[in-house]
């Protein structure tokens, strides 16, 4: 009989901020193990584990730690800002302290533990311009020449943000992929439906490149956030209404920084034949 309290294989996390979930991959002090197809294997909710993105921390010689992000579709995310803030959690946990450095694609990030236990990340500065997104050519990112007039917002991942009247109404499930690789993204792109609910709050739903409808999107509630502010929606600080919950997003001059919960829900090892069949 298998001995519970001996487990082998590779240690995971499962952890999720507002029901955007992920597994955590913990390989500080060894060499990464994520593939393409592991990631596809663990994010198979039948199969494997089951996720929205994969976060495998990495050694770093310029912060506490190193991020990479991984889609449930096999494919790299530049920027994932609620595993950003789960991870931060567990390595300030692990550190002993209230606040950590860290860097990924993007380039060097900051995260922090506030007095009432909610996570925020500094997610940096928009990108703005349309090589930086990344856009296929030079067009106005403020107003995308596509149907429904989107903005595109670069958060070290690229976003197609709509405003609509009621973003309830839109059926994501319908229109998501379509936009998710309109020939305008080279690279692909996020997708946020958006709708002005308050003078500082928006009702928010999400289609993810890579992965599709999400219960909530850090790095999409930053990128809607600016271009709500860009378009004289709202001001510089909003609250985010998901369908796993609420984000807060302030753009400050040191860039955009989202706060909101993160929950550390158990862990598991993956047995050495499940890591067998996906090299
Ligand atoms: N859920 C993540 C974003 C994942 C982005 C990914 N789908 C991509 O391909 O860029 C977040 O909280 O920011």
């Amino acid at each position: 009989m298998m001995d519970m309290r001996a487990p082998s294989g590779l240690r995971f996390m499962k952890m999720h901020g507002l029901g955007n979930d992920f597994v955590v991959i913990d390989s500080r002090g060894g060499g990464a193990v994520t593939t393409p197809a592991l990631a596809r294997a663990l994010g198979d909710r039948n199969r494997g584990v089951g996720f929205d993105q994969l976060a495998e921390i990495r050694d770093s010689d310029k912060a506490d730690f190193a991020l990479d992000f991984w889609n449930s579709d096999g494919s790299r995310a530049g920027a994932c800002g609620n595993a950003t803030r789960c991870v931060s959690d567990y390595m300030m946990t692990v550190l002993g302290r209230g606040a950590v450095s860290l860097v990924t694609a993007r380039g060097a990030l900051a995260a922090l533990r506030r007095d009432d236990g909610l996570v925020s990340v500094n997610m940096g500065q928009p990108q703005t311009d349309w090589a930086d997104v990344p856009l296929a050519r030079a067009v106005d990112t403020l107003h995308l020449p596509l149907p429904g007039d989107p903005v595109a917002v670069g958060m070290g991942n690229p976003h197609c943000v709509f405003f609509v009247p009621d973003a309830e109404a839109v059926d994501l499930a319908g229109v998501g992929r379509g936009h998710e690789v309109d020939p305008l993204f080279p690279q692909a792109t996020n997708v946020e439906f958006a709708s002005l609910t308050a003078p500082d709050r928006l009702r928010l739903r999400v289609w993810e490149r890579g992965a599709g409808i999400t219960l909530a999107c850090g790095s999409g509630a930053c990128a809607v956030a600016v271009a709500a502010h860009q378009r004289g929606l709202t001001g510089r600080r909003v609250v985010l209404d998901m369908d796993g919950g609420a984000l807060e997003i302030d753009w400050r001059d040191d860039g955009v920084w989202m706060t909101g919960p993160v929950a550390h829900v158990f862990d598991g090892w993956l047995t050495p034949a499940f890591l067998a069949a996906y090299p």
